[in-house]
């Protein structure tokens, strides 16, 4: 399980602050899909920061199944919004897939396999020796998602993954996301401001306040497991559960500006 509780993060330059996170917490359990929707600048990206113990939070802490973050954690793995600045230009979707795994020291033979079948979860069979630059967007943002479903993690956390593709390729890997969630069993958190797409996606969703930001509610999201693009968005459960999430980001916005 991840736990995040109290957290607390004010940025500090000379004399000045800016109070990023003000008292977030939330728990995500084992195996769980949450979306964490807020309004741009609410602090989404310090807070997956500080949980995949890249930033130090000023106070509050991070567990996963009981044990305090501090560093990043061994069975984390991150997709970040910038695919064309997560992958190394210089080496080949294959070595790219595998880097994390060397690191990991997993033996030659298993790299191997792992590398082979995260490709091919992720349909980029056939492209292990192209690099980064001659494949499209899309395709960068499966490597790097193949990247982390390789190192096997047991968490996986994603910040806006799919903010810089196309809306035909992000509704493809959205509908990536939700396979590899079930068939993987990984634990997601998954980061976006896009109120469709969280509902879509989640099982539940987090609602984070304007910064100085809090949660502002929760809501689980009752649709079947089985969703897809043309049927669930067009659900009347669906567009109930979006208008929610709406009406609470407004209201976080309203009460941001007074
Ligand atoms: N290194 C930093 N130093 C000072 N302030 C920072 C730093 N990083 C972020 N901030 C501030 O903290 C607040 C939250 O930023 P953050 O990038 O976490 O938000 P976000 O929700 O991910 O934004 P967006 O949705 O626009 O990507 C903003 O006011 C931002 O200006």
């Amino acid at each position: 399980m991840l736990e995040v509780k109290g957290l607390k993060k004010v940025y500090r330059s000379g004399s000045r602050e800016v109070e990023a996170l003000r008292d977030l917490t939330f728990t995500v359990d084992n195996g769980d899909l949450v979306c964490l929707v807020g309004p741009s600048g609410c602090g989404k990206t310090t807070l997956l920061r500080c949980i995949s113990g890249l930033l130090e939070p000023t106070s509050g802490d991070v567990k996963v199944n009981g044990k305090a973050v501090a560093g990043p954690p061994p069975g984390m793995a991150v997709v970040f919004q910038e695919y064309g600045r997560s992958l190394f230009p210089w080496m080949s979707v294959r070595d790219n897939v595998e880097l994390p795994l060397k690191q990991k020291k997993v033996s030659k033979p298993r790299r191997a396999e792992l590398v082979e079948e995260a490709l091919d979860a992720v349909g980029l069979t056939g492209t292990e020796t192209a690099y980064p630059w001659q494949l499209s967007g899309g395709m960068q943002q499966r490597v790097a998602i193949a990247r982390a479903v390789a190192y096997e993690p047991e968490t996986l956390l994603m910040d806006e993954p799919f903010a810089a593709v196309d809306a035909q390729t992000r509704a493809d890997l959205e509908d990536l996301v939700r396979k590899l969630w079930q068939r993987l069993k990984v634990t997601v958190l998954f980061v976006t401001h896009d109120i469709d797409e969280a509902v879509y996606l989640g099982r539940r969703v987090v609602m984070l306040s304007s910064s100085p930001t809090v949660v502002q509610d929760e809501l689980v999201i009752d649709l079947p497991a089985e969703r897809d693009q043309l049927h669930t968005r067009a659900d009347p459960r669906f567009i109930e559960l979006r208008t929610r999430v709406y009406e609470q980001i407004q209201l976080a916005k309203k009460a941001a500006a007074k």
